[in-house]
């Protein structure tokens, strides 16, 4: 858990981050979301100190930042940025072992955990291992990048606009594998985006920031159907609940039961808000939803509409 505290930043008379109060919960990811210039990437740099606060206090797991030798901390505290900075004379493999390495942890030990990581993050060890970052994709780089913050195991992820420079279909895949990985290691992830969709749909909160204060902190849910202020609302837009179905696919709305009669078929990954449309388009209320040949349920339009977040 990360409680800040009456968080400042100033840089002479402009003011970065302003009074800034909120609890990260354990295990959970947040999004840190808001307008370009509203304190993101100062505040989530204040939480490893590579930004040094000018007022309040940062407590992780209940101790205050100040009193850890700023190297000690950072080594507690995984960071993945969008240009990830892989080292271009090292391997894969060693890029993914540098802080295991750096702790002086057992060789054999390290090896098996970088193919652990290699694969959790999608990465196939026996290809990617050997490899030099100059052979990898964008999104490959990027999967080495999250498996070197993962690799000394810490229980804090901060994320600065990790996914932020793929193309969307790389993004996609790796917000998903991303998520899955959070979900299963349990780690307290924080993430600056700027991506609205992105903020919804991978944060379990979402801490929305403007002008260097929070205009609010909660669930998708909050934001989308409890906004705040009007600034919230305008911010997320009018079409924020299809934005949240964009993230769903169809089988989380799915309902046993007979179908209507002539009702179109999808395919359960598809996702809710296409599901929606198929429904504008065959004029069906209803659709059948299947995984390969096997029938799953039904969904219904008012299973769909108003419930993105549910
Ligand atoms: N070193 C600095 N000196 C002076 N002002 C700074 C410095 N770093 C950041 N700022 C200012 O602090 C404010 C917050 O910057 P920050 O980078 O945290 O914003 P952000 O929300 O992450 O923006 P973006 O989405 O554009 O990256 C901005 O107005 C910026 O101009």
């Amino acid at each position: 858990m990360i409680q800040v505290e009456h968080l400042e930043k100033r840089y002479g008379d402009s003011v970065a981050v302003q009074d800034l109060n909120l609890t990260f919960p354990e295990g959970q990811l947040t999004a840190l979301l808001g307008p370009s210039g509203c304190g993101k990437t100062t505040t989530l740099r204040m939480i490893n100190r590579l930004i040094e606060p000018t007022g309040g206090r940062i407590l992780l797991g209940g101790q205050d930042t100040r009193t850890l030798k700023p190297e000690a901390l950072r080594r507690g505290i995984g960071y993945v940025i969008q240009q990830i900075g892989l080292f271009p004379h090292l391997s894969v493999a060693q890029n993914v072992a540098t802080v295991p390495d750096l702790l002086g942890r057992d060789r054999r030990a390290t090896a098996q955990r970088v193919d652990e990581l290699l694969d959790l993050v999608g990465l196939d060890p026996a290809v990617y291992r050997e490899k030099r970052p100059a052979e990898l994709s964008g999104g490959q780089a990027q999967r080495v990048g999250v498996a070197r913050a993962l690799a000394a195991d810490p229980p804090v992820l901060l994320m600065d606009e990790p996914f932020g420079a793929l193309d969307p279909l790389a993004r996609d895949r790796l917000q998903e594998a991303f998520r899955d990985i959070q979900r299963r290691l349990g780690k307290t992830v924080v993430m600056v985006t700027h991506d609205i969709d992105e903020a919804l749909r991978l944060g379990d909160r979402v801490a929305l920031m403007r002008a260097g204060r929070l205009e609010q902190f909660g669930t998708p849910d909050d934001l989308i159907h409890r906004p705040a202020s009007e600034f919230v609302r305008d911010f997320l837009g009018e079409d924020a609940t299809l934005r949240q179905l964009a993230g769903r696919p169809v089988a989380a709305f799915v309902r046993a039961g007979l179908p209507s009669p002539g009702a179109p078929r999808v395919q359960a990954d598809l996702n809710a808000r296409s599901a929606l449309s198929v429904m504008l388009r065959e004029g069906h209320d209803t659709l059948e939803v299947l995984r390969g040949e096997e029938l799953l349920g039904h969904v219904a339009w008012q299973d769909l509409r108003g419930k993105g977040s549910a």
